[in-house]
């Protein structure tokens, strides 16, 4: 089979999110510093298997679609199109969006916004020797039929776990093979629509096998509120992004204010602004100066001091005050003094950002320290969407190596409002 065929990603957002209940359709709601429609949009676009994206959006929100593609420089979205009603609808047009050319189809739901990178390259590369491919976990509960009995429900069968998966997505097909499904479901006044787009295969085109890969627990599609949550605190994990080589930063110019852990930067121009040269991070004006003196930069790396360690009601008045000042309006300080100098690029949303380094500690003096820089990191990473610019935030405390590759994989990410947290075994 042809292995260079265009790989076109479809993002499914024509739903309401009836569920979450939310007053915009849930695809719009903000998780982890962005929409969770652009998290979807931003797997696609950073995977080297996609070519082209097409996203199908609930009727009257395409602009606000087309408005998150300008502003995060998503080059490969082509069309925005209105979703149906439901969601076979929105395929069915997705099908009529991409034109008659073959090609591989790979259909996303974008509430599942934790997309992997590995999953895509699986679909695809299974794209290659088989013509519907779909991504499934196995089940980790029980999974029983429920019958009905006196106004009840009582247990029926007790299915064989072993055999069974929770389906997600990308569902993936050759084009030919999901439109000739789809025109055999349209034609047919029996088809009541489906949960998914294998279902349609299946059912129309028995003969042909759906291929499986594995999925991720983390590729959660966020339906019901709790989710939201869920979805927020996975993102805070350490995330599955491109491992960078050391010379991954070559050619950039790299700020690190304080006593940042290294980042392997091989070829990279990396000025260091400490208080040996007078750079008090609490003192805006000596921060505002030496960014000044280094000119533009694509990245900022900024570690406060050591983090405090011991109870509140322990610390002195000057201690509060110092720790204050290193972590929080350190923070604030050195992201104000350093917007003006983050350097436009011809593709922002892979490159510029800011990434602060939490030191570990201890108590209720640092905890509400890093709680105000991981706030902060959010927010701005918000606020300096529009403008291409990402801001991160990583929770050091273990090995230096370690926080220093983590550091480094952050900055070559298209990551954006994460607080990461190498604290986590495997980390
Ligand atoms: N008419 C529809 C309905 C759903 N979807 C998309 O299909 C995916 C999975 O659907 P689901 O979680 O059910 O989303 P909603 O339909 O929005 O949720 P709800 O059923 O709670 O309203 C979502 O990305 C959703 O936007 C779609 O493209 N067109
Ligand atoms: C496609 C899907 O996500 C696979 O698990 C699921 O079937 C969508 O179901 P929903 O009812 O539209 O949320």
């Amino acid at each position: 089979m042809n292995s260079r065929l265009r790989s076109v990603g479809v993002l499914l957002a024509g739903g309401v999110g009836q569920r979450v209940g939310a007053a915009t359709p849930k695809q719009l709601i903000e998780v982890a510093g962005r929409t969770i429609i652009e998290h979807s949009l931003a797997a696609f676009e950073r995977a080297p298997e996609i070519d082209e994206v097409v996203v199908l959006m609930t009727p009257g929100y395409a602009d606000r679609v087309r408005e998150i593609v300008a502003a995060g420089g998503y080059r490969k979205v082509s069309k925005v199109v209105d979703g149906g009603s439901s969601r076979t609808e929105s395929t069915w047009r997705a099908l009529q969006a991409i034109g008659a050319q073959e090609c591989n189809v790979l259909l996303h739901d974008a509430v599942r916004p934790l997309l992997e990178p590995r999953i895509i390259t699986d679909c695809v590369r299974a794209l290659e020797t088989h013509e519907a491919v779909n991504v499934a976990i196995p089940s980790s509960d029980t999974i029983f039929t429920a019958v009905p009995e006196d106004g009840g429900e009582v247990i029926g069968e007790v299915l064989d776990r072993s055999r069974l998966r929770r389906s997600q997505t990308p569902q993936c097909f050759r084009l030919s093979v999901i439109r000739r499904a789809y025109e055999l479901a349209m034609a047919d006044p029996g088809f009541a629509g489906g949960t998914d787009d294998c279902g349609v295969v299946l059912r129309y085109l028995p003969e042909v096998p759906i291929h499986l890969v594995p999925g991720s627990e983390r590729n959660i599609k966020v339906t019901h509120p709790a989710d939201l949550h869920i979805a927020e605190l996975l993102f805070e994990l350490p995330a599955p992004v491109p491992r960078g080589g050391d010379d991954a930063l070559a050619g950039q110019v790299v700020v690190v204010v304080g006593e940042a852990l290294p980042v392997p930067s091989k070829g990279a121009d990396v000025r260091v602004l400490s208080r040996a040269d007078g750079v008090r991070v609490e003192d805006y004006d000596s921060v505002a100066k030496a960014f000044g003196d280094v000119g533009p930069a694509d990245h900022v790396v900024v570690a406060a001091g050591p983090g405090h360690r011991g109870e509140l009601a322990r610390a002195g008045g000057e201690t509060v005050a110092d720790a204050v000042a290193a972590l929080h309006l350190g923070a604030l300080n050195v992201a104000r003094a350093a917007r003006p100098h983050l350097r436009p690029h011809l593709r922002p949303h892979l490159r510029r950002s800011l990434l602060f380094q939490v030191p570990p500690g201890s108590g209720a003096l640092h905890a509400s320290g890093a709680a105000a820089v991981a706030a902060l990191t959010r927010a701005l990473a918000l606020e300096w969407a529009s403008d291409g610019i990402r801001v991160n935030c990583v929770n050091t405390g273990a090995s230096p190596l370690l926080v220093a590759q983590t550091s480094l994989d952050i900055l070559i990410s298209d990551l954006s409002g994460q607080v990461i947290d190498v604290r986590v075994d495997g980390a």
